[in-house]
């Protein structure tokens, strides 16, 4: 189980994610939603460890990870999508997967990212490598140089890799940001694939709501920089907080909040919910 607990950064005065208490449990996946500026990708950055918190934990399974780099926060099965750093671009697709893969194996099979060397069960990682190729629909694009790949397919073999890499948790920032219509809905599709292991934990920052709802086991808001709202989809959307931030309801007319909400920022695709 991954977990937060008490969670904090300050940028100067401003507290972008303040305490934030929260535990994923595998089989799940979470949409964190809220309005720009919200610190969801802040958020992100502390649990994946590309920020230092100035207060709080991160633990997977137990293990307390607050101390570790965000590479080290990787081998200890943290999978953050898309930061494209993981990638060698002038390999091919199956160089790179077969790499993360031998990179993954233990005991004597674990000989890091060695490309030349040839394993007496090079054929088993090619298997492998071949099988998560397949999965992430990049089967006929294995011999391309990554560096020729369309932007999409480099989403799609970055996930290939956490994958290969035995990732328990897999962070998903805006999964479909930038990408065009043909290639949205296989990134989408490959999250619903990853869903149904229950032994993964899925984090989904994603302003689209009709993505959060058909995706998601549970939704949390943040709203400057704290946990305002945790439950399931349903429960949420039609919580008051929600309603308002997104939807535009007035606080009048739900009577619940003290404190001003910023306008939507999130975008309720498909018109539903208007
Ligand atoms: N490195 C930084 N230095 C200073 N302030 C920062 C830094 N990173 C984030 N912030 C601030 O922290 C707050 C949260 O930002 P964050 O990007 O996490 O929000 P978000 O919810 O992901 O927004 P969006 O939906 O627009 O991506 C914002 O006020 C932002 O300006």
């Amino acid at each position: 189980m991954l977990a937060t607990k008490d969670l904090t950064i300050r940028f100067g005065g401003h507290v972008a994610v303040n305490s934030v208490t929260c535990a994923f449990q595998p089989g799940t996946l979470t949409a964190i939603v809220g309005p720009n500026g919200a610190g969801k990708t802040t958020y992100f950055n502390l649990i994946s460890g590309q920020l230092k918190a100035s207060a709080g934990q991160v633990t997977l399974d137990g293990r307390d990870l607050s101390g570790l780099s965000a590479a080290q926060r990787t081998r200890a099965g943290l999978g953050r999508a898309f930061q494209l750093t993981n990638l060698f671009p002038k390999l091919t697709v199956l160089e790179n997967v077969r790499l993360a893969v031998q990179a993954a194996r233990d005991g004597d099979h674990r000989r890091g990212f060695n490309l030349w060397s040839i394993w007496s069960d090079h054929k088993q990682l090619l298997e492998r490598a071949d099988e998560i190729l397949e999965t992430v629909a990049l089967g006929d694009k294995e011999d391309e140089l990554v560096a020729n790949l369309p932007h999409g397919d480099q989403r799609k073999l970055e996930v290939a890799l956490l994958m290969a890499l035995d990732a328990q948790v897999f962070m998903f920032d805006e999964p479909t940001a930038g990408m065009n219509a043909a290639e949205a809905p296989v990134i989408l599709n490959l999250i619903r694939k990853l869903k149904a292991d229950a032994s993964k934990t899925i984090l989904l920052v994603e302003h689209k709501m009709d993505v959060v709802r058909e995706l998601a086991d549970r939704i949390i808001v943040l709203h400057n920089g704290t946990l305002v709202a945790d439950g399931k989809p349903a429960e949420v959307i039609a919580s008051p907080i929600v309603q308002e931030a997104y939807l535009g309801v007035s606080a009048d007319r739900t009577g619940e909040r003290e404190v001003p909400l910023p306008r939507p920022e999130l975008r309720v695709v498909n018109g539903s919910g208007k």
